[in-house]
């Protein structure tokens, strides 16, 4: 009873402030108040991918379509040019939640105070080759920039690498940057686990966002494992496990695998290319995710930091089935 009497005015108190805070809440949203802007990084902005990610991010694609921005991009001496040409491109598309833009060829300007980075300079593999044969001449991006970012970024900087080799970039970079939380320094593997998304929701005819719960164990390369064996789909009648609803064990197990680890490398072949909006388009889900949450019950694919779980050496970045909350994301366990 003294326990309960003694809890009594801490309670109240919570409750008090709790209330005070939805009331605020609500009149924040009321008044239309705007937010903060966030600023958001893109390095090899003059790029393929970077040229196809700026003006998502700029349309609330990545950080919600109340969520103004500044976008700071960082290229290289001879892309400077173009650089300049993407800017005007940006202003000249009038973006309402675009608060700022900064082309720079300069790493410590690029990285001033900012909260997101999303690091996509770096050099592509052409046809006929594996992501890590561009290692030699990508990873030492890696290690100048770890150091620009560690000083200059804000403290709590989300950092997103897409260049490849991704998760071998990523380690570096937190090698390199050895304040950075580790929490903070994740790679891109969300292209495949859309790839896979998008592999079942073709061979059933159904739609993409029907799908959800793939899994993309560890490199974004072609060893990685795209695993369907917690997949489900929405039929409007209940979830049923894709396996159940595709039927052929002997597509999912092979056909389905090597189309996934090898779909960077058909794209390239008939594009000439390698992948640009689609690795844009899972960029922006990544970090939105990541700050604003995965929904109820999905989780996603996301190269981070192995604590061990699954028997994953610790201290490498491996891609794990994660959800995220309040700006945090953790490997979903079992
Ligand atoms: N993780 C993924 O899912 C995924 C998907 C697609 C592409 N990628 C990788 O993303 C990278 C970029 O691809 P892209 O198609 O945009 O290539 P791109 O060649 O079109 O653009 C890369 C840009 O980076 C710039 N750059 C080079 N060195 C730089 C440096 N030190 N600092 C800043 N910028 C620098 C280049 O000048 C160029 O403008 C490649 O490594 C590619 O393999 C990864
Ligand atoms: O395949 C590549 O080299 C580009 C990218 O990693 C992709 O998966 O499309």
């Amino acid at each position: 009873m003294e326990y309960l009497v003694s809890m009594e005015k801490p309670l109240v108190l919570l409750g008090c402030a709790y209330l005070s805070w939805k009331i605020v809440r609500h009149i924040w949203g009321f008044l239309n108040v705007e937010k903060e802007p966030v600023t958001v990084l893109v390095t090899g902005a003059a790029g393929q991918i970077g040229y196809a990610l700026v003006p998502m991010i700029a349309r609330g694609a990545m950080l919600g379509p109340d969520q103004p921005v500044i976008i700071h991009m960082l290229d290289i001496e001879p892309a400077a040019e173009a650089l300049k040409g993407v800017k005007m491109e940006l202003i000249d598309a009038a973006f309402p939640l675009l608060k700022g833009v900064v082309a720079t060829t300069d790493v410590i300007e690029a990285c001033k105070g900012v909260d997101i980075a999303v690091m996509v300079g770096g050099f592509p593999r052409k046809e006929g080759m594996e992501r890590k044969e561009v290692m030699s001449k990508n990873v030492s991006i890696y290690k100048a920039q770890a150091s620009a970012l560690e000083k200059h970024a804000a403290p709590d900087c989300k950092v997103l690498v897409v260049a490849n080799p991704a998760n071998t970039n990523a380690l570096i970079l937190k090698e390199f940057a050895p304040s950075f939380p580790e929490k903070n320094i994740t790679c891109l593997t969300r292209l495949d686990h859309n790839r896979a998304l998008g592999q079942i929701s073709e061979r059933l005819n159904i739609n993409a966002g029907d799908v959800k719960n793939v899994i993309i164990w560890g490199n974004h390369s072609s060893t990685q494992y795209p695993d369907v064996n917690h997949a489900t789909v929405d039929t409007g009648n209940g979830l049923k496990p894709v396996r159940e609803l595709v039927g052929d064990d002997c597509w999912l197990n092979a056909k389905f695998i090597t189309t996934v680890q090898q779909r960077g490398a058909d794209i390239i072949k008939a594009r000439k290319l390698s992948s640009a909006l689609s690795a844009a388009s899972a960029a922006c889900d990544h970090v939105h995710d990541w700050v604003l949450g995965t929904p109820k019950g999905t989780w996603v694919s996301m190269g981070v930091y192995s604590d061990g779980s699954y028997g994953v050496p610790p201290g490498i970045i491996y891609s794990f089935p994660v959800t995220c909350e309040k700006g945090e994301w953790s490997i979903v366990q079992g």
